[in-house]
């Protein structure tokens, strides 16, 4: 979860979309429907995002580790601070915006690699008085694991993989900067609050309207190499208007860290050549550290 602060100073920054302006055009697939594998699909080709409903994940569910994660980062800072830092999981804050972008966040990071999850060094965990906040993490997970397993499924059957997984609790005021995701998918389900905005394909900038009961699904680096190219990682960004903190849960499927990341054989036509050298997810998130938030990771493992 990310949590933005110093809203004040930020506040002339960002602008919220005036009524209307909101884009109409994010595709929405209903997984109760048919045809729901060739509209993800497409969705992937054209945006490498979409919305998902239908997805039969109770509202409840969201509800509550909103809740959970609201009374975290209400907290002192000393309080937070005794589950952290993150490493590799835990409570972090920084302010990502050393190289003009925008933003500063708080988050809570899981490793979500086997059950029971891996939040046992997280001090405020262990407390008795937070068994509330474990079940709604739990129950929580487990739902939208299955969900990812269920659209990845859909978007190809070549891409039944069991991902490695990571998940965020965040909280922002202010929003960060421009990015794609490293990872296969992003599973994102966020409060009513505004301010996620994709790129299109044209390079603009739009809104995305809020929806707090469905869940927006992200295309990462990884998926596009997998795909050679054929889905696009989307370029994002969150814009809040200062005014009301945006809390977000995003799970995170990405590659075990020793696996190659490379184009499905059983995607590639006769004769298509990988747009990309091989790299594992080690070397890729090593890159990523060092590069900046809004650069074409990518770029550095085109061939050219
Ligand atoms: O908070 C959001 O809506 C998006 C967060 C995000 O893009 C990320 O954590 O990678
Ligand atoms: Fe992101």
């Amino acid at each position: 979860m990310v949590v933005v602060a110093n809203p004040l100073d930020q506040r002339s920054l960002v602008r919220s979309p005036k009524p209307g302006a909101y884009f109409c055009g994010v595709p929405v697939i209903n997984l109760g429907e048919p045809g729901s594998a060739a509209a993800i699909v497409k969705a992937c080709q054209d945006f490498g995002f979409f919305k998902v409903v239908n997805h039969g994940i109770p509202i409840d569910l969201m509800a509550n580790l909103e809740k959970e994660a609201v009374k975290f980062f209400s907290l002192p800072q000393l309080e937070k601070e005794k589950s952290g830092p993150p490493n590799p999981f835990g409570y972090g804050n920084k302010r990502i915006g050393p190289n003009g972008d925008v933003g500063w966040v708080e988050y809570l990071l899981f490793g979500v690699v086997s059950k029971p999850f891996s939040y046992t060094l997280m001090a405020f965990l262990r407390e008795p008085s937070a068994s509330s906040f474990r079940s709604a993490l739990n129950e929580y997970i487990s739902a939208v694991r299955k969900l990812a397993s269920e659209v990845l499924e859909l978007m190809a059957e070549e891409l039944k993989i069991e991902p490695r997984n990571a998940f965020r609790l965040s909280c922002s005021l202010t929003g960060f900067g421009e990015h794609t995701d490293p990872q296969i998918i992003s599973i994102l389900r966020s409060n009513d609050t505004q301010g996620l905005q994709i790129a299109l394909r044209d390079g603009s900038w739009v809104s995305v309207p809020p929806d707090q009961e469905s869940f927006f699904i992200n295309v990462g680096d990884s998926l596009q190499v997998m795909t050679n190219g054929r889905f696009k990682s989307v370029k994002h960004r969150v814009l809040a208007n200062g005014m009301k903190s945006r809390v977000s849960m995003i799970y995170f499927g990405g590659p075990p860290q020793t696996e190659t990341i490379a184009p499905l054989t059983q995607l590639m036509r006769e004769g298509e050549q990988s747009l990309y050298r091989e790299f594992t997810w080690g070397e890729y998130k090593k890159a990523a550290y060092k590069s900046r938030l809004a650069d074409n990771r990518l770029g550095q493992f085109e061939k050219k």
